[in-house]
């Protein structure tokens, strides 16, 4: 929380196939100068991906992640943006944080890279512990619950310990549920209802709705670039729910967004 806002993180992914902004942000130059525009629109982090986590999309190396990142994060640095790096990937971690990223933003919770939390561990830098089940190829299939508020909140325990045990400060951990990482859109909506109940696990929560699928379902179908108004109320709603942050591709309306909240719970 910043002067009692909660923390905004802008998108920026640097790869040809992401669902909302893939391709439009390959180009050094072009990703750097929009990573400043979300500074200058009130982001405290712009969290640059390399590899598209959308469902279906196929796996790139880990060199050609640290390629496409590496340089936009030392850029940003160098502009005195604040980063993440979304990666699953313990060496992309390390190398964007050697190039200046202050927190890892990992998807997996730590699953998909044995070497992960060590990394973080290693680093002290917050570590954002997200809930998955596995990578985008697979991962709708993976979308079955007994509970979905109670599975979600006992599987990011489980990888809570698993960092705290690998020596991750519980002062760094993050805690993220996941929308759309093996969730159908009646899950994404209960988790979005039982955010305080994260909020209660103890742990900063990170909450990502921006322009996803559900609330493309919830508009008639409208495409991606035109959910932000719905991201935006979103996160006014998570605001309110206690979440330490949100993550958003329009970091202005959400900014706006949430300083009408501010006055208004004054
Ligand atoms: N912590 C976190 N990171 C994420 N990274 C990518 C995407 C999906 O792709 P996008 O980059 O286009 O939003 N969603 C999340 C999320 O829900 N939480």
């Amino acid at each position: 929380m910043t002067d009692d806002l909660p923390v905004v993180i802008g998108v920026l992914n640097v790869t040809p196939d992401s669902f909302s902004d893939g391709g439009l942000y390959e180009d050094l130059s072009a990703a750097v100068e929009h990573g400043v525009l979300l500074y200058q629109q009130g982001a405290q982090y712009v969290d640059v991906g390399g590899e598209s986590t959308r469902p279906g999309a196929t796996r790139v190396d880990a060199d050609v992640e640290i390629e496409r990142i590496v340089p936009v994060i030392a850029a940003l640095h160098a502009a005195g943006v604040p980063t993440s790096v979304d990666t699953t990937r313990a060496a992309v971690a390390s190398a964007a944080l050697d190039a200046g990223a202050a927190i890892i933003n990992d998807v997996s919770g730590g699953l998909a890279d044995p070497a992960m939390l060590a990394v973080a561990a290693s680093a002290g830098c917050p570590y954002v512990i997200m809930h998955w089940r596995g990578h985008s190829a697979s991962m709708q299939e993976l979308a079955t619950y007994t509970d979905v508020v109670a599975d979600v909140r006992a599987e990011l325990s489980a990888r809570i310990d698993a960092a705290l045990d690998a020596g991750v400060d519980a002062s760094s951990i993050i805690i993220d549920p996941g929308l759309g990482f093996a969730k159908t859109a009646t899950h994404n909506w209960a988790l979005s209802r039982a955010l305080p109940s994260f909020v209660g696990l103890g742990y900063p929560v990170l909450f990502a709705a921006s322009r996803k699928s559900y609330l493309g379902l919830l508009l008639d179908g409208r495409p991606a670039p035109q959910r932000d108004v719905a991201t935006a109320a979103t996160s006014v709603l998570a605001a309110q729910a206690g979440v330490w942050g949100v993550r958003v591709h329009d970091v202005q309306a959400t900014v706006d967004a949430l300083k009408v909240w501010r006055e208004w719970i004054e």
